[in-house]
């Protein structure tokens, strides 16, 4: 599909669509919880559908109800051999230790570019863990046989958050007791946050936090709360919104609704970033309004929110003067590698963009171009060119760009919506 965007003005009222990683984490969640759970507010990105899948391949049944979904779990078991978690990072480093917990073999595979993912934290890990593991030299497919136990183990955080909260995930649904996961380098800390909340709102046993250095699941047995109904409602996203609020600093005078000032998510920070390039806003308990104004240049440290990059490389376009970046070794191993695709896509929208060690610069305050783009089928360069669109010299195409599906369905109607001029052609 291509997108063409053209230079628009925007402004009214938007909903923040509802986060996948608050999505995913509450289906692995209600699977581990055994009994019944009901999640409010569910997502339907392509990542939140294939996480209902899995859950379904492992034991859970799923209803679909009026805006909500009702999970039933008798625990982890296995109704196959073969589980495919879409493209889905978190969907598979989440789920493969929860997999894990079967006592036979399970091939674990993934589609476009989770393929080329980095998995060996898996070989590396399991065999202490009791997991027999094959994988395609560190990348899927992978073959798991566990059922996997507890034991003190020392992880490897820099690469990603997400393996730690599939560890996390699975000590818990395998009880453990009197067991510490050591993390070195932990990087993306807040969605450590975001998994433990998680956690603990479905009555799982949670670790203690020391620091983000160790996680430690005392020597108290845990009786699931199995007869308790544990009703969840899916955090509005900030990762999603950020590409709305800064929508509204290019071009606009509008009010995103739904969202939590005071959630964990490490992307509520686009906040701060947007604060200082100068943009007009106004935050309330649950709306946020932000209209255009003349921005200037930022200095901005994503290394633990490294999605925000995308937006703030729309929005480091429009600020006078050279915007810094830093955290850019976290870009690598995301649907595309980030910072190469947005240094690629921005120039031909007229925008510079240094990498420099670990700092992107980016050289904004000039006319963007019209252009045609390719997302690299990745829905926040996707998202990031159709921003940067709202106020270039002419329409801008975005090739590939369904991408948006993984994290973010509804994003070009909602710009729609508040105004953008956008046509969705195949
Ligand atoms: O746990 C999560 O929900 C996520 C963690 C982050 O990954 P890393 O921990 O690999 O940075 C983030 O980039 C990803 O989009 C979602
Ligand atoms: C990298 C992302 O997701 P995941 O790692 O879960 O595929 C993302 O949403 O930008």
């Amino acid at each position: 599909m291509i997108a063409t965007i053209h230079p628009s003005t925007i402004k009214g009222t938007i909903q923040a669509p509802a986060s996948k990683s608050s999505m995913q984490r509450a289906c692995a969640a209600a699977l581990v919880k055994t009994g019944t759970s009901i999640i409010n507010n569910p997502g339907y990105s392509n990542d939140d559908r294939a996480a209902l899948q899995v859950i379904q391949q492992l034991g859970a049944t799923v209803q679909n109800e009026n805006n909500r979904i009702i999970i039933s779990s008798k625990g982890i078991h296995a109704t196959t051999n073969e589980i495919n978690c879409g493209e889905s990072g978190l969907g598979i480093r989440m789920f493969t230790p929860l997999i894990a917990l079967n006592n036979f073999p399970i091939n674990i595979n993934g589609e476009g570019s989770l393929l080329q993912r980095p998995m060996q934290f898996f070989d590396a890990i399991f065999p202490d863990l009791n997991v027999q593991i094959k994988s395609n030299n560190g990348k899927l497919p992978i073959q798991v046989k566990g059922p996997l136990q507890p034991a003190n183990i020392t992880v490897d955080g820099h690469l990603s958050s997400q393996f730690l909260t599939g560890l996390l995930m699975a000590f818990s649904a395998a009880h453990a007791q009197n067991v510490t996961i050591t993390v070195n380098d932990l990087k993306s800390k807040p969605y450590i946050d975001l998994t433990l909340k998680v956690m603990q709102h479905f009555c799982l046993k949670t670790p203690h936090n020391n620091h983000y250095e160790s996680f430690y699941f005392d020597a108290a047995s845990h009786n699931a709360a199995q007869n308790v109904v544990v009703e969840y409602t899916v955090e509005g996203d900030w990762s999603g919104a950020a590409f709305l609020l800064v929508a509204g600093a290019i071009a606009g005078n509008i009010t995103v609704k739904g969202l939590d000032v005071d959630s964990v998510q490490a992307d509520k920070a686009i906040l701060q970033a947007l604060m200082d390039a100068g943009a007009i806003m106004s935050i309330e308990t649950q709306q946020i309004h932000i209209q255009q104004s003349s921005l200037s240049a930022f200095h901005f440290n994503a290394t633990d929110c490294p999605d925000l990059f995308p937006p703030l490389v729309a929005l480091a376009a429009y600020c006078k003067g050279t915007t810094v970046i830093e955290g850019i070794e976290r870009l690598a191993h995301k649907e595309s590698n980030r910072a190469l695709t947005l240094q690629q896509e921005f120039a031909k929208l007229g925008v510079t963009i240094k990498l420099q060690d670990n700092l992107m610069l980016v050289e904004g305050g000039n006319e963007i171009k019209a252009a045609n783009v390719s997302s690299h089928h990745d829905h926040r360069i996707a998202m990031a060119c159709a921003l940067a669109a709202l106020k270039a010299n002419g329409a801008v195409e975005i090739n590939d760009a369904e991408a948006i599906n993984k994290s973010y369905p509804d994003f070009y109607h909602h710009i729609n919506e508040l105004g953008a001029i956008v046509s969705l052609h195949h």
